[in-house]
């Protein structure tokens, strides 16, 4: 990727300055300020930008029904442009925010989608900030988000090497935004509310409002080159390293999409909470079951009897060194890439063995032979330990709904 483009310095100049007009008008005879309204100043030519009406004609002037989604910020409508024949998801930042509330967000959004341009990157086509509206324009995801493809219950339940393939590509995404460009970008909240899906089942990492650009990493200054920045993700997914020191670093996005892989084998939430106020957290729950030989016990019912044993036991192992408690012993994005394309291989591989043929043209494996499995991968420093919080290595509070739901969560 090159180093973003040149006109973002000045078109922030210009997104800043419909900042602050919507606070206090524009001041005239300031020639930043005509190119402000120079729609030329504005990188068109990549990304481009909307008029209100426009965007009201796209969404039937933001029709109840076009709704498709609602974040913390923004309300995302389904528009159609060029004549109906272009489907786009639009973003609008919600108008009874605080004042000022999601600007930053938004505006780190535009800044990372602008600069980045991967199949497995949901894609920025322009945006509007007429009549102080703040509006993102992506490509439509048919599909939608890759946990309600998991939990939802009007869904069929994905078949394994689909899972698997979402996952390559989830990983592609990420491993893109660790290393294709010059500066790193941690997407600092990988979560399956952000993998999103196309028509064609192809997956996209969205959200980037909490993304963090630095340098690439070099393994003399490593450690000064981590971000401190406030603790921010979806409860479940965030790195017990990162809780402890703020820190945000490319192994964060390593344990949240580690929780994921877990997720997509167990299609379980990654914490519950019980009726006592007690949590149980996914990834604690499947590294215990690990180091105990049942995680077969725990995975998606559907999945039994449907994956291969050995590729199976390469996507656990994979799952739970991603998840390892300390971030130097994950493996990085490129390498879970890889571990994944290789557990895809062993399924396709056994799948083409006819003993494993069964009618209806699925695939038919023994459920008892994955039972005793415990892969040799990083357990060993709580290998003696029995409890589930000690798997993981952290000590989670106790938390009470009241305080869940004013962590940004999708559930
Ligand atoms: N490009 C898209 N295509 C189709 N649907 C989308 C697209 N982008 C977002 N959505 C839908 O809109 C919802 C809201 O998206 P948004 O990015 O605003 O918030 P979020 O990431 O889901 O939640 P939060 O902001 O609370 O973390 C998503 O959950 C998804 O269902």
């Amino acid at each position: 990727m090159e180093d973003p483009p040149r006109f973002l310095s000045s078109f922030f100049g210009v997104f800043l300055k419909g900042k602050s007009k919507r606070k206090s008008g524009p001041s005239e005879g300031n020639e930043k300020q005509t190119r402000s309204r120079n729609p030329a100043a504005l990188p068109e030519e990549i990304h481009r930008q909307f008029s209100l009406d426009q965007i009201r004609a796209a969404t039937c002037n933001f029709r109840r029904d076009l709704i498709v989604g609602d974040g913390v910020f923004g309300t995302v409508y389904k528009g159609f442009l060029n004549d109906g024949n272009l489907v786009v998801a639009v973003k609008r930042l919600k108008s009874d925010l605080e004042p000022g509330a999601g600007y930053e967000e938004f505006q780190t959004e535009l800044l990372m989608l602008c600069q980045l341009n991967h199949q497995n990157l949901v894609f920025l086509l322009g945006f509007c900030f007429d009549e102080g509206e703040m509006i993102l324009v992506y490509e439509f995801m048919g599909k939608g988000k890759l946990s309600d493809r998991l939990y939802g219950s009007r869904y069929d339940p994905l078949p394994w090497k689909l899972r698997l393939e979402i996952c390559i590509g989830a990983a592609h995404g990420l491993r893109y935004l660790h290393t294709g460009a010059k500066r790193a970008i941690i997407h600092g909240n990988v979560n399956s509310g952000d993998i999103l899906l196309d028509d064609n089942w192809v997956c996209k990492l969205s959200d980037f409002r909490a993304s963090k650009l630095r340098p690439r990493s070099n393994s003399k200054s490593k450690t000064t080159e981590r971000i401190d920045t406030l603790v921010q993700g979806n409860y479940g997914y965030l790195d017990p390293e990162y809780l402890e020191t703020a820190q945000l670093e490319e192994k964060c996005d390593v344990y949240s999409f580690g929780v994921v892989l877990f997720e997509v084998l167990c299609v379980r939430r990654p914490f519950v909470v019980h009726g006592d106020g007690e949590m149980t957290f996914l990834v604690d729950l499947a590294l215990q079951s690990i180091r105990e030989g049942t995680i077969y016990d725990i995975i998606d019912p559907y999945l039994k009897g449907r994956i291969a044993p050995e590729c199976f036991e390469m996507f656990v192992d994979i799952a739970g060194s991603c998840t390892s408690v300390v971030g130097d012993e994950r493996p990085e994005m490129g390498e879970v890439e890889v571990m994944l394309e290789r557990a895809l291989e062993l399924q396709e591989k056994a799948d083409s063995d006819p003993a494993h043929m069964a009618p209806y043209g699925e695939y038919a494996y023994e459920e008892a032979s994955l039972c005793a499995f415990v892969p040799p991968h990083k357990c060993r420093a709580e290998s003696n330990s029995s409890d589930a919080e000690s798997v993981s290595g952290l000590t989670y509070p106790t938390m009470d709904r009241g305080d869940i739901e004013s962590i940004s969560s999708d559930e």
